[in-house]
Protein backbone atom coordinates (compact mmCIF):
# COMPACT_ATOMS: atom_id res chain seq x y z
CA UNK A 1 0.00 0.00 0.00
CA UNK A 2 2.87 2.39 0.56
CA UNK A 3 4.41 2.15 -2.84
CA UNK A 4 1.07 2.69 -4.33
CA UNK A 5 0.46 6.28 -2.14
CA UNK A 6 3.70 7.17 -2.86
CA UNK A 7 3.13 6.78 -6.58
CA UNK A 8 0.23 9.03 -5.97
CA UNK A 9 2.05 11.86 -3.68
CA UNK A 10 4.99 11.64 -6.10
CA UNK A 11 2.50 12.64 -9.10
CA UNK A 12 0.62 15.38 -6.71
CA UNK A 13 4.03 16.97 -5.93
CA UNK A 14 5.83 16.23 -9.10
CA UNK A 15 3.82 15.88 -12.21
CA UNK A 16 3.40 17.69 -15.16
CA UNK A 17 0.65 18.75 -16.50
CA UNK A 18 0.09 17.05 -20.06
CA UNK A 19 -3.52 17.41 -22.48
CA UNK A 20 -4.83 14.12 -23.61
CA UNK A 21 -6.26 14.36 -27.02
CA UNK A 22 -8.62 11.28 -26.93
CA UNK A 23 -10.09 12.21 -23.70
CA UNK A 24 -10.28 15.52 -23.98
CA UNK A 25 -9.06 16.08 -20.19
CA UNK A 26 -5.74 17.15 -19.04
CA UNK A 27 -3.27 15.17 -16.92
CA UNK A 28 -1.07 15.23 -14.45
CA UNK A 29 1.50 13.32 -15.37
CA UNK A 30 5.08 11.12 -14.12
CA UNK A 31 7.12 8.55 -16.25
CA UNK A 32 8.14 5.61 -14.99
CA UNK A 33 7.15 3.88 -11.67
CA UNK A 34 8.34 0.45 -10.60
CA UNK A 35 5.64 -1.36 -8.00
CA UNK A 36 6.96 -4.88 -6.60
CA UNK A 37 4.49 -7.37 -4.98
CA UNK A 38 5.75 -10.22 -2.63
CA UNK A 39 3.13 -12.86 -3.83
CA UNK A 40 4.80 -15.81 -2.36
CA UNK A 41 4.15 -14.08 1.19
CA UNK A 42 0.82 -13.45 -0.08
CA UNK A 43 0.66 -9.55 0.65
CA UNK A 44 -2.40 -8.61 -1.53
CA UNK A 45 -1.56 -5.38 -2.79
CA UNK A 46 -5.19 -4.13 -2.09
CA UNK A 47 -5.82 -0.08 -1.78
CA UNK A 48 -7.17 0.37 1.85
CA UNK A 49 -7.44 4.30 2.03
CA UNK A 50 -10.62 3.91 -0.28
CA UNK A 51 -12.88 0.42 -1.00
CA UNK A 52 -11.41 -1.39 -3.75
CA UNK A 53 -13.94 -3.24 -5.58
CA UNK A 54 -11.22 -6.59 -6.06
CA UNK A 55 -13.75 -8.84 -7.59
CA UNK A 56 -14.43 -6.74 -10.57
CA UNK A 57 -10.66 -6.57 -10.93
CA UNK A 58 -9.90 -10.43 -10.91
CA UNK A 59 -13.18 -10.69 -13.17
CA UNK A 60 -11.40 -8.26 -15.50
CA UNK A 61 -8.45 -10.92 -15.09
CA UNK A 62 -9.86 -14.38 -15.88
CA UNK A 63 -11.59 -12.67 -19.18
CA UNK A 64 -8.34 -11.68 -20.43
CA UNK A 65 -7.22 -15.06 -19.87
CA UNK A 66 -10.20 -16.71 -21.60
CA UNK A 67 -10.06 -14.29 -25.13
CA UNK A 68 -13.01 -12.56 -24.60
CA UNK A 69 -13.82 -9.83 -27.11
CA UNK A 70 -17.05 -8.09 -26.03
CA UNK A 71 -18.13 -6.25 -22.65
CA UNK A 72 -21.44 -8.41 -22.51
CA UNK A 73 -19.30 -11.27 -21.73
CA UNK A 74 -17.17 -8.85 -19.12
CA UNK A 75 -20.62 -8.23 -17.35
CA UNK A 76 -21.60 -11.96 -17.49
CA UNK A 77 -18.41 -12.79 -14.78
CA UNK A 78 -19.02 -9.53 -12.73
CA UNK A 79 -17.15 -7.00 -14.58
CA UNK A 80 -18.66 -3.49 -15.72
CA UNK A 81 -15.24 -1.70 -16.63
CA UNK A 82 -15.25 -2.11 -20.20
CA UNK A 83 -19.07 -0.88 -20.94
CA UNK A 84 -17.92 2.62 -21.19
CA UNK A 85 -15.20 1.83 -23.85
CA UNK A 86 -17.27 -0.44 -26.01
CA UNK A 87 -20.25 1.66 -26.40
CA UNK A 88 -19.95 5.49 -25.50
CA UNK A 89 -16.68 6.13 -27.23
CA UNK A 90 -17.01 8.33 -30.40
CA UNK A 91 -14.13 6.93 -32.50
CA UNK A 92 -15.06 3.41 -31.31
CA UNK A 93 -18.58 3.82 -32.60
CA UNK A 94 -17.87 5.24 -36.02
CA UNK A 95 -15.24 2.15 -36.81
CA UNK A 96 -15.94 0.12 -39.03
CA UNK A 97 -14.40 -3.23 -37.11
CA UNK A 98 -17.23 -2.88 -34.67
CA UNK A 99 -19.29 -5.47 -34.90
CA UNK A 100 -22.06 -3.43 -32.76
CA UNK A 101 -23.35 -2.77 -28.91
CA UNK A 102 -20.66 -4.44 -26.70
CA UNK A 103 -17.93 -5.76 -29.07
CA UNK A 104 -14.51 -4.38 -28.01
CA UNK A 105 -12.55 -5.48 -30.98
CA UNK A 106 -9.42 -7.13 -31.42
CA UNK A 107 -7.83 -6.10 -27.83
CA UNK A 108 -6.39 -7.73 -24.95
CA UNK A 109 -6.90 -10.98 -24.67
CA UNK A 110 -8.19 -11.83 -28.34
CA UNK A 111 -4.61 -10.96 -28.68
CA UNK A 112 -3.53 -13.12 -26.22
CA UNK A 113 -5.32 -15.96 -27.03
CA UNK A 114 -5.99 -15.00 -30.88
CA UNK A 115 -2.65 -13.68 -31.75
CA UNK A 116 -2.68 -13.72 -36.00
CA UNK A 117 0.25 -13.11 -38.41
CA UNK A 118 -0.37 -11.73 -41.85
CA UNK A 119 -1.06 -15.09 -43.33
CA UNK A 120 -4.10 -15.30 -41.01
CA UNK A 121 -2.69 -18.26 -39.04
CA UNK A 122 -3.38 -17.84 -35.14
CA UNK A 123 -1.73 -17.83 -32.33
CA UNK A 124 -2.44 -18.67 -28.69
CA UNK A 125 0.16 -16.99 -26.59
CA UNK A 126 -0.99 -18.57 -22.92
CA UNK A 127 -1.12 -21.78 -24.13
CA UNK A 128 2.78 -21.85 -25.33
CA UNK A 129 3.39 -20.28 -22.13
CA UNK A 130 1.51 -22.61 -19.92
CA UNK A 131 2.90 -25.60 -22.01
CA UNK A 132 6.61 -24.74 -21.20
CA UNK A 133 6.17 -23.93 -17.29
CA UNK A 134 4.32 -26.93 -16.47
CA UNK A 135 7.06 -28.46 -18.11
CA UNK A 136 9.61 -26.67 -16.18
CA UNK A 137 10.68 -24.49 -19.09
CA UNK A 138 11.38 -21.14 -19.84
CA UNK A 139 12.90 -20.31 -22.67
CA UNK A 140 13.52 -16.38 -22.04
CA UNK A 141 10.90 -15.59 -23.63
CA UNK A 142 7.76 -16.42 -22.01
CA UNK A 143 5.92 -13.52 -23.14
CA UNK A 144 1.99 -12.92 -23.46
CA UNK A 145 1.44 -9.69 -24.91
CA UNK A 146 -1.43 -8.03 -25.64
CA UNK A 147 0.24 -5.19 -28.26
CA UNK A 148 -0.56 -5.77 -31.77
CA UNK A 149 0.39 -2.41 -33.35
CA UNK A 150 -0.98 -3.74 -36.62
CA UNK A 151 -4.45 -4.44 -35.63
CA UNK A 152 -4.71 -0.98 -33.46
CA UNK A 153 -7.68 -0.19 -35.66
CA UNK A 154 -9.57 -3.16 -34.96
CA UNK A 155 -10.29 -2.23 -31.69
CA UNK A 156 -11.72 -0.29 -28.98
CA UNK A 157 -8.60 0.68 -27.20
CA UNK A 158 -4.84 0.35 -27.21
CA UNK A 159 -3.68 -2.72 -24.19
CA UNK A 160 -2.79 -0.66 -21.23
CA UNK A 161 -0.85 -2.96 -19.18
CA UNK A 162 0.39 -4.76 -22.50
CA UNK A 163 2.98 -7.51 -21.59
CA UNK A 164 3.08 -10.48 -19.30
CA UNK A 165 6.84 -11.90 -18.76
CA UNK A 166 7.03 -15.46 -16.90
CA UNK A 167 10.64 -16.32 -15.67
CA UNK A 168 11.37 -19.67 -13.84
CA UNK A 169 14.22 -19.48 -11.61
CA UNK A 170 14.78 -23.56 -10.08
CA UNK A 171 11.04 -23.95 -8.51
CA UNK A 172 9.83 -20.38 -8.24
CA UNK A 173 7.97 -18.41 -10.78
CA UNK A 174 8.27 -14.77 -11.13
CA UNK A 175 6.43 -12.11 -13.62
CA UNK A 176 7.31 -8.64 -15.04
CA UNK A 177 4.35 -6.97 -16.30
CA UNK A 178 4.67 -3.94 -18.17
CA UNK A 179 2.09 -1.03 -18.71
CA UNK A 180 2.45 1.98 -21.09
CA UNK A 181 -0.71 4.38 -19.56
CA UNK A 182 -2.11 4.16 -15.99
CA UNK A 183 -4.90 5.94 -14.61
CA UNK A 184 -3.54 5.75 -10.90
CA UNK A 185 -6.81 6.19 -8.95
CA UNK A 186 -8.97 4.08 -10.96
CA UNK A 187 -6.39 1.62 -13.29
CA UNK A 188 -3.88 1.16 -11.34
CA UNK A 189 -6.35 0.06 -8.27
CA UNK A 190 -7.19 -2.77 -10.60
CA UNK A 191 -3.86 -3.82 -12.44
CA UNK A 192 -2.11 -4.07 -9.19
CA UNK A 193 -4.38 -7.13 -7.94
CA UNK A 194 -4.23 -8.45 -11.57
CA UNK A 195 -0.33 -8.53 -11.77
CA UNK A 196 -0.25 -10.34 -8.15
CA UNK A 197 -3.44 -12.56 -8.81
CA UNK A 198 -2.06 -13.35 -12.85
CA UNK A 199 1.36 -14.95 -10.83
CA UNK A 200 -0.64 -16.28 -7.94
CA UNK A 201 -3.07 -18.51 -10.44
CA UNK A 202 -0.02 -19.37 -12.85
CA UNK A 203 1.83 -20.62 -10.05
CA UNK A 204 -0.81 -23.32 -8.79
CA UNK A 205 -1.86 -24.25 -12.50
CA UNK A 206 1.79 -24.97 -13.50
CA UNK A 207 2.96 -26.35 -10.29
CA UNK A 208 5.73 -23.59 -9.25
CA UNK A 209 5.83 -21.90 -6.00
CA UNK A 210 4.77 -17.88 -6.33
CA UNK A 211 7.63 -15.45 -6.26
CA UNK A 212 7.21 -11.53 -6.78
CA UNK A 213 5.51 -9.48 -9.80
CA UNK A 214 6.99 -6.60 -11.27
CA UNK A 215 5.14 -4.05 -12.15
CA UNK A 216 6.51 -1.21 -14.31
CA UNK A 217 4.51 1.48 -15.31
CA UNK A 218 5.67 3.95 -18.31
CA UNK A 219 3.24 7.15 -17.76
CA UNK A 220 1.39 6.85 -14.65
CA UNK A 221 -1.48 9.86 -14.56
CA UNK A 222 -4.21 11.07 -12.31
CA UNK A 223 -7.12 13.51 -14.18
CA UNK A 224 -7.81 16.83 -13.91
CA UNK A 225 -11.18 15.76 -12.58
CA UNK A 226 -9.61 13.52 -9.99
CA UNK A 227 -6.92 15.75 -8.27
CA UNK A 228 -9.25 17.35 -5.53
CA UNK A 229 -10.44 13.48 -4.77
CA UNK A 230 -7.09 12.29 -4.37
CA UNK A 231 -4.88 14.71 -2.83
CA UNK A 232 -7.64 16.06 0.24
CA UNK A 233 -9.39 12.90 0.62
CA UNK A 234 -7.38 10.15 -0.10
CA UNK A 235 -3.89 11.24 0.78
CA UNK A 236 -4.72 12.33 3.62
CA UNK A 237 -6.18 8.60 5.09
CA UNK A 238 -4.24 6.30 6.96
CA UNK A 239 -3.63 3.22 5.53
CA UNK A 240 -4.28 -0.34 6.99
CA UNK A 241 -1.95 -3.53 6.57
CA UNK A 242 -2.25 -5.69 3.36
CA UNK A 243 -5.00 -8.43 3.41
CA UNK A 244 -4.49 -12.16 2.30
CA UNK A 245 -5.72 -13.49 -1.32
CA UNK A 246 -7.35 -17.02 -1.28
CA UNK A 247 -7.44 -19.21 -4.35
CA UNK A 248 -9.22 -21.98 -4.30
CA UNK A 249 -7.09 -25.14 -4.59
CA UNK A 250 -9.31 -26.69 -6.75
CA UNK A 251 -8.00 -24.83 -9.74
CA UNK A 252 -5.32 -26.67 -11.13
CA UNK A 253 -4.93 -26.42 -15.27
CA UNK A 254 -5.42 -23.79 -17.54
CA UNK A 255 -8.52 -24.96 -18.69
CA UNK A 256 -10.04 -24.74 -15.37
CA UNK A 257 -9.85 -21.36 -15.60
CA UNK A 258 -11.54 -21.44 -19.23
CA UNK A 259 -14.36 -23.42 -18.10
CA UNK A 260 -15.37 -23.01 -14.52
CA UNK A 261 -13.73 -20.65 -12.72
CA UNK A 262 -15.55 -17.56 -10.91
CA UNK A 263 -15.46 -15.08 -8.23
CA UNK A 264 -16.80 -17.34 -6.00
CA UNK A 265 -13.12 -19.26 -6.27
CA UNK A 266 -11.34 -15.87 -5.06
CA UNK A 267 -11.85 -14.83 -1.23
CA UNK A 268 -9.87 -11.83 0.50
CA UNK A 269 -8.63 -12.12 4.30
CA UNK A 270 -8.20 -9.41 6.41
CA UNK A 271 -9.52 -6.56 4.40
CA UNK A 272 -9.82 -3.35 6.21
CA UNK A 273 -10.55 -0.50 4.12
CA UNK A 274 -11.75 3.61 3.96
CA UNK A 275 -14.59 4.51 2.88
CA UNK A 276 -15.54 3.93 -0.90
CA UNK A 277 -14.14 7.52 -2.85
CA UNK A 278 -16.37 7.51 -6.47
CA UNK A 279 -13.23 8.34 -9.24
CA UNK A 280 -14.85 10.06 -12.51
CA UNK A 281 -13.85 7.90 -14.92
CA UNK A 282 -12.60 9.61 -18.50
CA UNK A 283 -13.82 7.58 -21.86
N1 LIG B 1 -9.72 6.25 -18.22
C1 LIG B 1 -9.60 4.91 -18.09
N2 LIG B 1 -9.09 4.43 -16.93
C2 LIG B 1 -8.96 3.10 -16.74
O1 LIG B 1 -8.47 2.70 -15.67
C3 LIG B 1 -9.37 2.21 -17.79
C4 LIG B 1 -9.91 2.74 -18.98
N3 LIG B 1 -10.02 4.09 -19.09
N4 LIG B 1 -10.38 1.95 -19.98
C5 LIG B 1 -10.13 0.52 -19.95
C6 LIG B 1 -10.05 -0.03 -18.60
C7 LIG B 1 -11.32 -0.15 -17.83
N5 LIG B 1 -10.85 0.00 -16.45
C8 LIG B 1 -11.64 0.43 -15.40
C9 LIG B 1 -12.89 0.97 -15.66
C10 LIG B 1 -13.70 1.41 -14.64
C11 LIG B 1 -13.25 1.28 -13.32
C12 LIG B 1 -14.16 1.74 -12.24
O2 LIG B 1 -15.14 2.41 -12.48
N6 LIG B 1 -13.89 1.42 -11.00
C13 LIG B 1 -14.68 1.84 -9.85
C14 LIG B 1 -15.84 0.93 -9.55
C15 LIG B 1 -15.67 -0.50 -9.93
C16 LIG B 1 -16.89 -1.38 -9.66
O3 LIG B 1 -17.87 -0.93 -9.06
O4 LIG B 1 -16.83 -2.56 -10.06
C17 LIG B 1 -13.78 1.95 -8.64
O5 LIG B 1 -14.18 2.69 -7.72
O6 LIG B 1 -12.72 1.32 -8.61
C18 LIG B 1 -12.00 0.73 -13.06
C19 LIG B 1 -11.21 0.32 -14.10
C20 LIG B 1 -9.43 0.18 -16.43
N7 LIG B 1 -9.24 0.81 -17.70
O1 LIG C 1 -5.83 -1.66 -17.41
C1 LIG C 1 -5.91 -0.43 -17.66
C2 LIG C 1 -6.53 0.05 -18.79
C3 LIG C 1 -6.57 1.40 -18.99
N1 LIG C 1 -5.99 2.25 -18.12
C4 LIG C 1 -6.09 3.71 -18.38
C5 LIG C 1 -4.84 4.46 -18.69
C6 LIG C 1 -5.38 5.66 -19.46
O2 LIG C 1 -5.86 6.64 -18.53
C7 LIG C 1 -6.56 5.09 -20.21
C8 LIG C 1 -6.21 4.69 -21.62
O3 LIG C 1 -5.96 5.81 -22.38
P1 LIG C 1 -4.84 5.87 -23.53
O4 LIG C 1 -5.14 7.18 -24.20
O5 LIG C 1 -5.07 4.71 -24.44
O6 LIG C 1 -3.51 5.84 -22.86
O7 LIG C 1 -6.93 3.93 -19.49
C9 LIG C 1 -5.39 1.78 -16.97
O8 LIG C 1 -4.89 2.54 -16.13
N2 LIG C 1 -5.34 0.44 -16.79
Amino acid sequence: MKQYLDLCRRIVDEGVWVENERTGKRCLAVINADMEYNVGANEFPLVTTRKSYWKAAIAELLGYLRGYHNAEQFRSIGCNTWNANANDNEAWLKNPYRKGEDDMGRVYGVQGRNWRNSKGEEFDQLQKIYDDLRNGVDDRGEILTFYNPGEFHMGCLRPCMHTHTFSLLGDTLYLTSSQRSCDVPLGQNFNQIQVFTLLALMAQITGHKAGKAYHKIVNAHIYEDQLELMRDVQLKREPYSAPKLHINPKIKTLEDIETWVTLDDFEVEGYEHHEPISYPFSV
